[in-house]
């Protein structure tokens, strides 16, 4: 389970100067009260357009940085006090997916496992678990210098879940996969999430609709660093009062219909 409970950051960003005046620094308010409440056995999404902050919301979570203000626990455990107990009990599959390009994509998942203190059988089997819950026979043994972007996200998924973590983060996961990538990863998302793979935890962030129809059963919509909506699909048509989720998308994100803030 994932609290997050009204988290903040600001970050101190310069302003375009020029050659001669050095540019005075700004503050950019990435995240404004954030909350977000993910059980066991659920999908959750995180929703929002370009720059909502849910990047800078997942980092947090996953302790890269302290919110100024508000509370993450994963557990039950604070992030910002036990940090190291907290990250163990997640699995967290970032923008960044950053393999080992002379490792095979076994190896890669080995040494994370190793990393995580599991014994070098243990992480072995687990390694061969993951590559048939994500269909990876074929690239197993592969090095993953060359890898299409498909290949690199099931390596870093099956990396990020060797250590079998109650508590799945991904920040946008589907970007930059095709169709049948994109599949396969949502099967495995529900397998992990039913009874059978474990009920596990899952927060996912996106800014892509269609993910969040097909894939969550709650949604949070943050824009502009703030939440402004939260429920299951059906419930977010009801409020903005919409039949299309696009259409329900825009007016709670941007306030209208047009996309322009109101
Ligand atoms: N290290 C940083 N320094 C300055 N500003 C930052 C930093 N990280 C994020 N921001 C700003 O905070 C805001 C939220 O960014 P964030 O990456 O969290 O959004 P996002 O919802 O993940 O967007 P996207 O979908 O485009 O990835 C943006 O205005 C961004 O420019």
């Amino acid at each position: 389970m994932i609290e997050i409970d009204k988290v903040s950051k600001a970050f101190s960003a310069r302003a375009g100067g020029s050659l001669f005046k050095r540019a005075p620094k700004k503050t950019v308010q990435a995240v404004r009260e954030v909350s977000v409440h993910a059980p066991d056995g659920r999908i959750t999404g995180l929703l929002g357009p370009n720059g909502a902050g849910k990047t800078t919301t997942l980092r947090m979570l996953g302790g890269l940085f302290p919110p100024d203000a508000g509370r993450i626990a994963v557990d039950g455990i604070p992030v910002a006090e036990r940090p190291r107990e907290a990250l163990a009990r997640m699995g967290i599959l970032g923008d960044a997916h950053g393999l080992y390009p002379r490792l095979s994509a076994r190896e890669n998942i080995v040494y994370f496992g190793r990393l995580q203190g599991m014994e070098a059988d243990a992480a072995h089997a687990r390694a061969e678990e993951l590559a048939r819950l994500l269909d990876m026979g074929a690239i197993l043994d592969r090095r993953a210098e060359g890898f299409s972007q498909g290949e690199r996200m099931k390596t870093a998924l099956a990396r990020a879940l060797v250590h079998d973590p109650a508590n799945i983060v991904l920040d946008e996961p589907t970007n930059g996969l095709d169709v049948l990538a994109t599949r396969s990863l949502r099967e495995a998302l529900r397998h992990l999430r039913s009874p059978e793979g474990g009920a596990k935890c899952i927060v996912f962030s996106t800014h892509i609709m269609q993910e969040v129809e097909l894939l969550c059963e709650h949604v949070i919509v943050v824009a502009q660093g703030r939440n402004v909506a939260e429920g299951t699909v059906d419930e977010l048509l009801a409020q903005a009062g919409e039949r299309r989720f696009e259409d329900a998308f825009v007016k709670l994100a941007y306030g209208t219909e047009t996309g322009v803030s109101a």
